[in-house]
């Protein structure tokens, strides 16, 4: 749009309807009010406002203005009537005459309520006390400019003190010695006013300017005479938020689209599964800290499948003396019923060892799989009782460390993480094992395990080759990517962060 304020070309209908408002009224509006004298919504109004401004053509300044409410007893009286009107209908129902000390049944009101709507129809002569009985002296109503006012604020809601009449200035006054029925608020607002520069612009700039042309425009060929709005293409906009994805499926998805594109296939599978493949079959010994109730959800269930009987007989033999693996094995009696509990899979390693079973007969196999693994910790910052593992293994005649740390380096790298560096650890069911750390902000960050099955867990599956294996912490890598240090950030679904998580980030 033309930053020119005598180019007439450039006003935008809804800058010249908000023009004339403007023109019009003579005086600085709120923008409230600009948009319900400009026949435009107060969206619309900021944003022409927002344009005059950049054109010169407008002035808009913050300014404190002073505004009143009804309180409780007011907003009672604006649908009902004052107290004092009130008594007075009862007394005119009643012939002009009533008890005094009846009156509260009568009329739903608190005693003091009455005693000061008595006291003021007393004073101000509508009626007259003797011998405990009430009599009307005048009719009503009592105080008509209060009485008005009052569904005037209820009606607005809220008046601007300004916009007050002398008169209503002094009924206000009146109301606000009656306890809860006014309350006086400053507020702030943005008042527009028009420059020096709008008041020269010509009638017919202000006609503004034609946003859509009709099917008539075209047929009679009026189009050809209109004056045909720009666009800006540049225009402030309100922010809105249309629906979206949670930062964790968006997560998921960027993962899955990874590993599909190295060529992996995905794979998944329960999240109750017997000790069995979660623990067993990886070689890790029945009576391992790991599988202490402080660390793992078992469920008390009975178990819902039996391990293949004659892996079963390896893995037993395995825990017990070796097998054939050339290990001595762990040297303990293994328990079947113990292999057999119910547990809330603690990592996704149980889904690539079923897997891995799966596919003995396949030369070369590569599965990944993203899913959830509980974990019995106490909840902070950095754990969370239930989180993500991105799983999966290389089944090859040639795979070997070099080869499983190329795919995690590619897989980080593709993520966005450019320092990645491996470090030595320990799992019962990998050898060597490994760690995979990331370089953020200066400071190395674990990200999750890895490393090259076992003989004791790959041949008594009938797998042959070397399998490469890993399982890598999802969250983590989210709340690096986010900039989040809490972990419970992810999931406390805060709309306000949820809004500002960017979309795309490398
Ligand atoms: N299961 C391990 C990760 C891992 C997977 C595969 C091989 C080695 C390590 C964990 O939960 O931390």
């Amino acid at each position: 749009m033309p930053s020119n304020a005598a180019d007439a070309n450039a006003l935008h209908p809804l800058e010249a309807k908000v023009l004339r408002a403007l023109l019009e009224a003579g005086r600085p509006m709120d923008v409230k009010e600009v948009a319900s004298t400009a026949g435009v919504s107060v969206d619309q109004a900021r944003r022409a406002i927002e344009w005059l401004r950049s054109k010169g053509l407008v002035r808009a300044e913050q300014r404190a203005h002073m505004s009143v409410l009804l309180g409780r007893n007011g907003r009672v009286a604006s649908e009902k009537g004052l107290p004092e009107d009130v008594l007075l209908s009862a007394l005119e129902r009643s012939g002009g005459e009533l008890n005094l000390s009846g009156l509260a049944n009568v009329l739903g009101m608190s005693p003091s309520e009455i005693n000061a709507a008595v006291g003021r129809l007393v004073r101000d002569g509508f009626v007259s006390i003797s011998s405990g009985r009430l009599r009307m002296l005048r009719r009503g109503p009592y105080a008509p400019i209060m009485q008005s006012l009052l569904r005037k604020i209820a009606e607005a809601g809220e008046l601007p003190l300004d916009s007050l009449t002398p008169e209503e200035r002094s009924a206000l006054d009146l109301l606000l010695q009656r306890p809860e029925f006014v309350e006086i608020r400053e507020s702030r607002d943005t008042f527009v006013s028009i420059t020096e520069e709008a008041s020269t612009l010509s009638r017919p700039s202000l006609e503004g300017a034609v946003t859509q042309l009709t099917p008539e425009d075209l047929s009679t060929g009026r189009w050809r005479s209109l004056r045909l709005s720009k666009l800006n293409v540049e225009a402030a906009v309100p922010t809105t938020y249309p629906g979206r994805r949670h930062v964790i499926t968006e997560y998921i998805r960027r993962v899955k689209e990874i590993f599909t594109s190295m060529g992996f296939q995905e794979i998944s599978g329960r999240i109750l599964q017997i000790s069995f493949w979660n623990f067993d079959a990886l070689y890790t010994p029945q009576d391992h800290p790991a599988r202490e109730l402080q660390d793992t959800f078992y469920v008390d269930t009975g178990p819902f499948e039996e391990p293949p009987a004659d892996v079963e007989a390896a893995v037993k033999t395995v825990h017990e003396n070796g097998w054939r693996t050339g290990s001595t094995g762990w040297g303990y009696e293994w328990n079947p019923e113990e292999a057999r509990r119910v547990v809330l899979r603690t990592h996704t390693t149980a889904l690539t060892v079923r897997a891995l079973a799966a596919a003995r007969d396949l030369p070369v196999a590569k599965v990944f799989s993203v899913g959830s693994v509980f974990r019995n910790e106490k909840v902070d910052s950095r754990h969370l009782v239930e989180f993500h593992q991105v799983e999966g293994i290389v089944k090859s005649p040639d795979a070997n460390l070099r080869r499983l740390m190329g795919y995690i380096s590619e897989f980080y790298s593709r993520l966005g993480f450019s320092e990645i560096k491996f470090w030595p650890t320990y799992f019962p069911y990998t050898e060597p094992s490994l760690q995979v750390m990331v370089k953020v902000g200066g400071t190395w960050l674990e990200m999750g395990g890895m490393g090259i099955f076992r003989p004791e867990v790959t041949m008594p599956l009938g797998v042959e080759e070397p399998v490469l294996a890993w399982g890598l912490g999802l969250e983590r890598m989210i709340m690096v990517k986010m900039g989040v240090s809490d972990a419970r950030e992810l999931y406390a679904n805060r709309l306000s962060w949820l809004r500002g998580v960017p979309s795309c980030r490398s």
